[in-house]
């Protein structure tokens, strides 16, 4: 569980953020969105104990963020950051991934099957080079070696930008993955079909506040939000929003298609 209590925050003299209040359940998983430079980044580095907040509380896994060391945190906490060179910080995959199992202590026989595991999962071969990877391999990369410490916590910011089509959909199914295990996830996206396919609830921040928080379906389908906050809905959205009535709440074109053959037939009978 992550818990803001009127957390503010700003890097000079004007706060950034002011204010936040909201509560993340354990196991559930968060998309946060909002228009570019709204903090969506400070946020998750304050949810990781990367930052601590200059007027409030950031409690995460029980553990005052204000009070602890951010070694307490990295034990749960798994971040992605939006750009993999800041993470990233050996020469080959094999090294890159034991180096974040030994950031937790973990090194034995269990560590090293676990790196090769996931090494073998995303497809790497421990000598391979980093220098040589493309931007999108090092990204899945520097993913791998968050998840292979399999982190009750998992903040994940913008993970599939600049991925092509296959990485996309591998990486979506990890953070589906993660989540399965029972990790809360804290994700931030600018794209609102991953939103809309992967979160329960949504997080939507602008003007330094919360503008919005609850169920991602509803918050998805708003059209006046997300024109406020800078976001497009998705062409389904944009459909069942147009169509209104009994289709503006439908979670997927099956449903748009269930509603009209249903309406059809009342109308035939
Ligand atoms: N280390 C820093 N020092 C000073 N200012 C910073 C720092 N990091 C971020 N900022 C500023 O804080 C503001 C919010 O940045 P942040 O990266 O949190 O926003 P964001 O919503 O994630 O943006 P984007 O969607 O563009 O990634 C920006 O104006 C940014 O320039």
């Amino acid at each position: 569980m992550i818990e803001f209590k009127n957390v503010s925050y700003g890097y000079g003299e004007e706060p950034l953020l002011s204010g936040l209040s909201f509560r993340l359940a354990a196991g559930s998983f968060t998309a946060v969105a909002g228009e570019n430079g709204a903090g969506k980044s400070t946020l998750c580095r304050l949810a990781a104990a990367l930052l601590r907040p200059t007027a409030g509380e950031v409690v995460s896994n029980g553990l005052c963020t204000s009070k602890e060391k951010g070694v307490a945190f990295a034990a749960f906490t798994g971040f992605l950051f939006q750009n993999p060179d800041r993470q990233i910080c050996r020469a080959t995959v094999g090294e890159e991934i034991m180096f974040g199992l030994r950031c937790i202590n973990s090194d034995g026989k269990e560590a090293r099957l676990a790196a090769a595991e996931i090494i073998e999962e995303f497809g790497f071969s421990p000598e391979r080079e980093i220098f040589y990877m493309s931007r999108g391999e090092r990204q899945m990369l520097a993913l791998a070696s968050v998840l292979v410490r399999r982190p009750k916590i998992l903040i994940a910011d913008e993970p599939t930008s600049g991925l092509d089509r296959r990485q996309y959909e591998f990486v979506a199914e990890r953070l589906k993955e993660a989540r399965r295990r029972g990790a809360t996830v804290l994700m931030v996206t600018h794209d609102m079909k991953l939103a809309e396919e992967l979160a329960d609830d949504m997080l939507i921040i602008g003007g330094g506040a919360v503008r919005a928080h609850g169920p991602a379906a509803g918050l998805l389908s708003d059209r006046r939000l997300m024109e406020d906050s800078s976001l497009r809905l998705t062409e389904m959205r944009e459909l069942a929003t147009l169509l209104g009535g009994d289709f503006a709440n439908a979670g997927s074109v099956n449903e748009i298609v269930e509603t009209v053959k249903d309406k059809r037939k009342r109308r035939v009978a």
